[in-house]
């Protein structure tokens, strides 16, 4: 498997060191338009091979994208991230032309890649990557339900003062700070509700601070995340690598499911070799219902903002 990462920068690099690390792909070619950039972070983490123990050949290419050439799968990072204070949705303005020109030179030279959307204001730029390269929508992908679902277990584990791998649930919705979705009522400790373990309120309070995870880091980085974002890329282009048929929320483009038209937004899919091979549709209840509605109020009104 050759996987291309575009952007070297924070989430790339992690991106392409997690996936070297799992040890799954021959090839990760790291592609970035500042000269010299990502060819010495390919060879940084190249350095990290036999301390690691991965054969993953990792090279590093600055904005040739004959080099990307037969790519199974492209992920793209690139573009500007946010501040302190800033909404992702903000960023719209420099990265829709970033992600534009990125996927249609993928393309060119990977007429198969499949495409994984991380660049934000995620779910718009997954609808622009659809509405502009006119690929199936199985091969464009949108990575954040993913990365919003580790946070959203991580903050009940804290909560439950229970170790992470007891813990279950899943963010669905808009990647951003006010439109996320964590499934409250399905997340699970061992099986068992976690509302038999929570109150009201301080489930309340794990799905506020899950929602607002981002900014919350963003605060205190000086700028957006990268090791749990970078994971979780990781972990899905796993998943189509090995065609696990795992289940994780992705945006995804719907027609129909979830009472949805024309709109990529997180949803439950499973990834396998085609990318995503189903969504799977889920019985919300019905404060869950108006929520989604809401969340893609939301992201209606970011994809308003694109030229297409
Ligand atoms: N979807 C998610 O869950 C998620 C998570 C984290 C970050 N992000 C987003 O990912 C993006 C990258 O974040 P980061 O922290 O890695 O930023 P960064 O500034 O560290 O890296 C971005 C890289 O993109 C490169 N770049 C810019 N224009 C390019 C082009 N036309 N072609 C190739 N490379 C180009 C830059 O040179 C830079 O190295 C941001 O938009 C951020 O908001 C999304
Ligand atoms: O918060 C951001 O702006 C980056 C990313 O979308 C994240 O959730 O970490």
């Amino acid at each position: 498997m050759k996987v291309t990462v575009v952007g070297a920068g924070a989430v790339g690099a992690s991106c392409a060191e997690y996936i070297a690390i799992k040890n799954f792909a021959s090839e990760v070619v790291v592609l970035d338009i500042k000269e010299g950039f990502a060819e010495g972070k390919a060879m940084d983490l190249m350095q990290t091979a036999s301390l690691n123990g991965f054969d993953t050949k990792i090279t590093g290419i600055t904005n040739d994208y004959s080099k990307t050439a037969g790519s199974d799968v492209a992920i793209i990072t690139s573009g500007i991230p946010r501040k302190p204070g800033m909404t992702r949705e903000e960023l719209i303005g420099i990265n829709a032309g970033i992600v534009k020109t990125v996927s249609s030179s993928l393309l060119e030279h990977s007429p198969n890649v499949i495409l994984i959307v991380v660049s934000n204001p995620m779910d718009t730029m997954t609808y622009l990557v659809h509405k502009t390269t006119g690929l199936p929508k199985n091969r464009i992908i949108g990575m954040g339900g993913a990365l919003d679902s580790a946070r959203f277990k991580y903050r009940l584990a804290e909560a439950l003062e229970a170790p992470i791998s007891d813990v279950d649930g899943m963010v669905i919705g808009g990647h951003s700070d006010t439109g996320m979705v964590p499934l409250t009522a399905h997340a699970t400790r061992n099986s068992i509700k976690v509302s038999e373990f929570l109150s009201e309120e301080r489930l309340a309070q794990v799905s506020e601070d899950t929602k607002v995870g981002g900014a919350t880091l963003t605060k205190l980085l000086g700028t957006s995340a990268w090791y749990a974002p970078g994971a979780a890329v990781s972990s899905m282009v796993q998943a189509i690598a090995c065609d696990q048929k795992k289940m994780f929320p992705c945006s995804a483009f719907l027609e129909g499911e979830y009472g949805l038209n024309d709109i990529c937004i997180g949803v439950p899919v499973l990834l396998g070799k085609n990318g995503i091979e189903k969504i799977v549709k889920i019985d919300l209840a019905e404060a869950e219902k108006a929520k989604m509605q809401e969340s893609a109020e939301g992201v209606r009104k970011t994809n308003s903002l694109l030229t297409l």
